[in-house]
């Protein structure tokens, strides 16, 4: 059962008691490019899914260093920084030849041999071209892997939900007919990234997310406490009545702004 919080006291017990605060994005700090009020005055980690986030520990950085070899991207300009700063070498992504709404062929399309993993993250230029040309790489080099940053179905953004990395890797999944290595959230390979880079002791440690199967059931495989807000993906329907589900966070509050009520 959640501890629900609400007064001032459960707000600085919580913040006392952990020392290190893991903190999901998109619907907990933001929606889209709108801050959610209170978010921006804590100074912690920061850990999303969204593949066009850079310098976060996010799921754009943990596929560049998951992946070594030359890949094809499906993902935008934060996805492309973090395998260009860890010396991957790709194609695809924002390339002109491939961002476009040309009429679709390809007839100057050559197979490059040197491919050896397709990486397909939330792409708001999403198209039949990129969708071919993965396809291709993962049909006809011998080998080629599939990897997803993230799987989220929806992205909160300030105009509600929209379509996440899940959807936009969805059409590769069903023409294939084969799941993709995921690297986000709740996987075990963003979890190791962050210990790689930060020690924190899991027993004084909280995850706050707005997703039930990815931050909170991170959190939990991870074995660090969890505290849901509702600013995002969940809304109180997901988790109280007949319908709730069985992912429990150990913590629930409205919103992140409200560990503002806490007491000296
Ligand atoms: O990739 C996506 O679908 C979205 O960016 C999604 O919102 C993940 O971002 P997070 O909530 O993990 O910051
Ligand atoms: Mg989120």
């Amino acid at each position: 059962m959640s501890v629900r919080l609400s007064t001032p006291s459960d707000y600085t017990g919580l913040i006392d008691k952990y020392e290190t605060w893991m903190f999901d994005c998109d619907g907990v700090l933001w929606q889209g490019d709108k801050l959610i009020d209170g978010a921006v005055d804590k100074n912690v980690l920061f850990v999303t899914n969204n593949a066009t986030k850079t310098k976060f520990i996010g799921s754009a950085y943990a596929t560049a260093v998951y992946i070594s070899s030359k890949v094809y991207v499906i993902g935008m300009a934060g996805l492309e920084e973090e395998l260009r700063d860890e010396g991957v070498a790709y194609i695809g992504g924002t390339d002109p030849a491939d961002k476009t709404l040309e009429p679709f062929s390809l007839e100057h399309f050559t197979l490059d041999p040197d491919v050896s993993a397709v990486i397909c993250g939330l792409d708001t230029s999403i198209n039949y071209t990129k969708l071919s040309k993965a396809f291709q790489y993962l049909t006809r080099n011998s080998g080629c892997r599939f990897i997803v940053t993230n799987e989220d179905s929806t992205y909160p953004s300030a105009h509600g939900l929209l379509p996440g990395a899940g959807a936009i890797s969805a059409p590769l999944r069903y023409a294939l007919g084969k799941d993709p290595i995921s690297i986000g959230k709740p996987a075990k390979t963003m979890l190791d990234c962050i210990k790689a880079k930060v020690h924190f002791d899991p027993a004084k440690t909280i995850m706050v997310g707005d997703r039930l199967n990815t931050d909170i059931l991170f959190g939990q495989a991870g074995g660090v406490s969890t505290l849901l807000v509702l600013t995002g993906i969940t809304s109180e329907s997901d988790i109280t009545g007949t319908n709730a589900s069985t992912i429990i966070p150990d913590f629930v509050t409205a919103s992140i702004g409200d560990l503002r009520s806490a007491g000296p």
